[in-house]
Parts: structure tokens; sequence; C-alpha cells
């Protein structure tokens, strides 16, 4: 199987597994990337099951429109029943790292809100440990050196990512060379460089259930 086919197969599952929880009035989130994209699209099979959607990026807001999926803004919302979204990384416990779309701090925003964060993704995203794939960090653009000197202080190598601006208008720094060890720890250091807006690293609110999709099928983790 190719890689998009165990995403397609991933999405569905995703799509018949919140299928029954929802009812008129529910809420789903919906994610960013290749995977969401196809979540998206299964998703607009079942439109007339559930109220609408908020959307973690202006591309998977435009999609879900473009299927006739009403998309809400966050705060008009009282809660989000579900979360569906990709990764770049995800280790056993369900901590993630993501961004790889660049739109890490509005995935983190919805996640936080979400009742059930469910995350999608082939098996090349599954990881012992996080870091292999660059983390990105997503920075107001004034303190883009000032968070690189901070991030290699960290033990990392940032390097910027060009041509690159934000649904929030701000720069992207990806940092190569990280073994995290400690996630939860690492968010919140990143976290606490001035003029970091959010990190990659979902450890502090990971996933609750994954949905891997694999040559034998889809694989269901929930955090060990
Ligand atoms: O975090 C993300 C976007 O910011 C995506 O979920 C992540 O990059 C995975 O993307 P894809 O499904 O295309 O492999």
């Amino acid at each position: 199987m190719t890689q998009d086919e165990l995403k397609k197969a991933t999405a569905r599952a995703a799509v018949d597994y919140i299928a029954p929880k929802l009812d008129a009035d529910s809420i789903v989130g919906v994610g960013t990337g290749s995977t969401a994209n196809f979540f998206i699209d299964y998703l607009a099979e079942i439109k007339g099951q559930f109220d609408g959607t908020v959307a973690s990026s202006d591309a998977s807001a435009e999609r879900l429109r473009s299927h006739g999926i009403p998309v809400y803004d966050l705060n008009s919302v009282d809660g989000i029943q579900c979360y569906v979204d990709g990764a770049d990384e995800a280790n056993p416990a369900l901590q993630l790292i993501k961004g790889g779309g660049a739109a890490l701090t509005r995935e983190k925003i919805v996640a936080a809100v979400s009742s059930e964060f469910v995350c999608i993704a082939d098996e090349s995203k599954w990881v012992p440990l996080l870091g292999d794939f660059p983390l990105p960090v997503e920075v107001i653009p004034m303190a883009r050196s000032l968070v690189a000197r901070e991030l290699v202080k960290l033990g990392g190598d940032p390097v910027y990512r060009q041509g690159v601006t934000t649904d929030n208008g701000n720069v992207i720094l990806d940092v190569h060379n990280l073994k995290i060890t400690e996630p939860k720890a690492l968010e919140e250091a990143i976290n606490n460089i001035t003029g970091v807006v959010t990190n990659g690293i979902f450890a502090l609110r990971p996933a609750d259930i994954l949905l891997l999709g694999t040559t034998s099928g889809v694989k269901t983790f929930t955090a060990k």
C-alpha cells in the first residue's frame, strides 16, 4: 500500500470512529495536512449528522466549506466533542510532534478545547522517541534571532522555514537534532522563551487515541 492509501484508511477509520458519538448539536474539530484532508473528504459523507466544525487552519476551513460543511469561529461554540488531526511523529504515550504544515498553534488551541483528540497517521509517523522530525516552533517575527539563540542553548539546531508565514502572521523555526526524552518538560521550556507563540510538541495535551494506518490494517492505540 502507498502512504496515501494508508492515510486514507486511517481517515476513513476516524469517520467510522466518531460517527456514533455525534448528534445534531455536535461540533467536530478538524486538523490540517494531507491526512486531515482525506478526513475532511470522508466527513462530508456524514455532514447531516452533526452541526458543524472548527478548523485548525484557513486551508482546512476552505476545504470544509467547499464540501458544504459549516465552519464556526472557536469563540462562538460551547465545546468540541472530538478533534481529528494528523501528526508528524507519535510515540507510545501518544505524545506528538505536529506543525509540519505550520498550523501548530491553532491545532494546539483546538486540541485544548476538545473532549477527545483522535490522531490519524500512517505507520511512518510511529516512533519510540520524538525528535527525528525537526520540531516546528512558531515565533513572533521580530524575536526570530533571539529565539534561535535560546533554542541552541537547549541543544537544538534551529532552521528558519523560508517563505512560510503562519495563519497568525508569524514565522516558523524548525529545530533539528533534539532527542526529546522529556517531552512535557521541553514543551514547557520552549514555550517559556520570550517570543515563542508555541511549539509542536503535544505532550501536555497528548492524543487520546491514535488510529495508525499500517499495511496490516488500521491499528488503534490508547496512551500507555
Ligand atoms: O501538524 C500538522 C500540520 O501543521 C499535520 O498534522 C502534520 O504535518 C501531518 O501532516 P500530513 O498528514 O500531511 O502527513
